[in-house]
């Protein structure tokens, strides 16, 4: 209260002009005034020296003062007697009231708590024995039903609404009113019934339902006969015998899933198998052949010289591949080969477009090719050897971009390397990158130059002393490393014949994480008028 006071009399003086009026110990957030007392503030007039104002003011402020701090003591000792008889609200109360004094606590003695109720008293002095278990909590018996009267709605709501008058009789019920509701009865308890086994659930097991009784009809009948029509093709018990039969089949012995292997018509010999009438089909019919005669009579076709990397694997594992097999051999060519391959795509026509007399001297090379081979003939896999400037361009983009920065490998004995020791078992990063852009290996190693590489014997030697190495090496040597040159190449070929383009967006090369154009290097396609489809 005093301290209510206090703030409302200094409140004035916030209002006042001299800001040095505020009594220095007060904390300036009790000196705002209650909302419900705020008036509208004037503006503060400037200072003025000569205005009798502020010594009128600080007398005023000082009387105030004094009457204020008359009334707390009073009030003070008031309350401290109301507390001590115990008429005061008790959740007001102060723990240990002292007469007319501030509480303030005198430095290091404890801290005394406020408690606002005489339960929590009694629990925080329980808390405070020595050795005290908390007690056990109260033990509840089922829980019991409040059985009301049933009323009718328009009889309980008077009583509610104006309990002072007494309750009303209910009013005469209006022609158009419910009929008041039968009154409930409690629903018995429900039997215990044990879990249902899980192959209920199972597909295709039906379960036996009673008949409903009367008043418990399944409302949901319905929509169950709905959904049971539109059931998985896998319940239709309407498909053909034959159709089932391959489901089963297919569910009960998977076989090995065989795609045609990709560009597998460029193969060598595949020319041959086109021509023969057998197509692109050629190469999946021979594996079924293959694979049929092998589970048949046991024993390999002869027929068969060239294999591809599918047949060898399939032969390797006995004719199939489990599905784990499968998944992995999939997703291990989609990770390693897809990415790859697409990006050096794109950083090839990016070299080339910033190239230009590469990129004519590429497309003459290809001009001559489809003049020789005729304007509709396809390429053929060997045909990318009698690229030598293609190559040069692939060549030169690897090694520049270095879409694989390098390789890791762990020693597997002690290694002498120059001056250095390998230990077993150490794990080591060979970056490529380091080497590729080494300028005592590659003059002016930055810059894309495909012409490096028209010495014939140039790319061997840099092989030869492993300066050259975008597909790794040794036994884990990329697999996929044919397939990427003559999928660049054969790409190159349509591209470069077919189309000319022009850079769609400025983009520009980023090489952490991995290698990639920011954008993915956006151009306009415009068809050549002498390209042939
Ligand atoms: C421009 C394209 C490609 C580049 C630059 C490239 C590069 C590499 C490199 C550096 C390795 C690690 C070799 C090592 O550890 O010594 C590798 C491994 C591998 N690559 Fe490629 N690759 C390319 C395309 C492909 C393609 C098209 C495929 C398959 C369709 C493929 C399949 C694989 C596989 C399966 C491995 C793992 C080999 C193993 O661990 O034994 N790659 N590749």
């Amino acid at each position: 209260m005093l301290s209510k006071i206090l703030c409302a009399s200094l409140s004035l003086n916030l209002n006042s002009r001299h800001p040095h009026a505020l009594p220095p110990l007060i904390h300036p957030l009790a000196l705002a005034p209650h909302p419900a007392e705020a008036k509208p503030r004037t503006p503060t007039p400037p200072l003025d020296a000569n205005a009798s104002g502020p010594p009128l003011l600080l007398a005023a402020a000082a009387a105030l003062l004094l009457a204020a701090a008359a009334l707390g003591w009073l009030l003070a000792g008031q309350h401290g007697a109301a507390a001590r008889r115990g008429d005061d609200a008790p959740h007001l109360r102060l723990q240990d009231p002292q007469p007319g004094a501030l509480h303030r606590r005198p430095r290091g003695a404890p801290r005394q708590r406020l408690l606002h109720h005489p339960r929590l008293r009694r629990a925080h002095r329980l808390l405070r024995r020595p050795g005290l278990q908390p007690p056990p909590p109260r033990r509840r018996g089922p829980r019991r039903r409040l059985q009301l009267p049933v009323l009718h709605r328009h009889a309980a709501r008077p009583a509610l609404a104006a309990p002072h008058q007494g309750p009303r009789a209910p009013p005469p019920p209006r022609a158009h009113a419910h009929p008041p509701r039968p009154p409930r009865v409690a629903a018995a308890p429900r039997p215990h019934r044990p879990p249902r086994p899980r192959h209920h659930a199972a597909v295709g097991a039906r379960r036996h339902r009673p008949p409903p009784r009367r008043g418990q009809e399944d409302h949901l009948q319905p929509h169950r006969q709905a959904a049971r029509q539109h059931r998985p093709r896998a319940l239709d018990r309407e498909r053909p015998p034959r159709v089932r039969q391959a489901h089963r089949r297919l569910l009960l012995h998977p076989v090995p899933l065989r795609p045609p292997p990709p560009f597998h018509h460029l193969r060598p010999g595949a020319q041959g198998e086109e021509e023969s009438g057998r197509g692109s089909a050629g190469g999946d019919k021979r594996m079924d052949d293959k694979v049929e005669n092998g589970a048949a009579n046991g024993k390999e076709d002869d027929k068969i010289e060239k294999k591809d990397m599918v047949e060898e694997l399939l032969e390797a594992e006995g004719g199939s591949f489990s599905e784990e097999e499968m998944v992995d051999f999939c997703l291990s060519l989609l990770v390693a080969g897809y990415e790859t391959t697409s990006v050096l795509m794109t950083l090839a026509v990016k070299f080339l477009t910033e190239t230009p007399t590469a990129l004519a001297q590429l497309r003459e090379e290809h001009e001559n090719i489809r003049d020789v081979k005729g304007k509709n003939q396809p390429l053929e896999w060997s045909d990318y050897k009698s690229m030598p400037f293609t190559q040069c361009v692939i060549n030169e983009t690897l090694r520049v971009a270095n879409l694989i920065s390098g390789v890791f490998r762990r020693a597997n004995t002690d290694i002498h390397f120059k001056d250095y020791i390998i230990p077993k078992g150490c794990k080591i990063f060979a970056s490529f990158r380091a080497v590729h852009l080494n300028t005592e290996h590659y003059e002016n190693a930055r810059t894309f130059d495909p012409w490096r590489w028209q010495s014939k014997n140039k790319l061997q030697n840099a092989e030869g002393a492993s300066l050259f190495t975008p597909f790794g090496g040794g036994p884990r040597l990329c697999p996929g490393y044919e397939l990427a040159r003559v999928v660049v190449s054969v790409f190159l070929h349509h591209l470069v014949t077919r189309f000319s383009w022009e850079e769609a967006e400025e983009d520009r090369i980023v090489f952490f994480p991995t290698t990639r154009t920011l954008k993915g290097y956006p151009i306009n396609l415009r068809r050549r008028p002498d390209s042939v489809f």
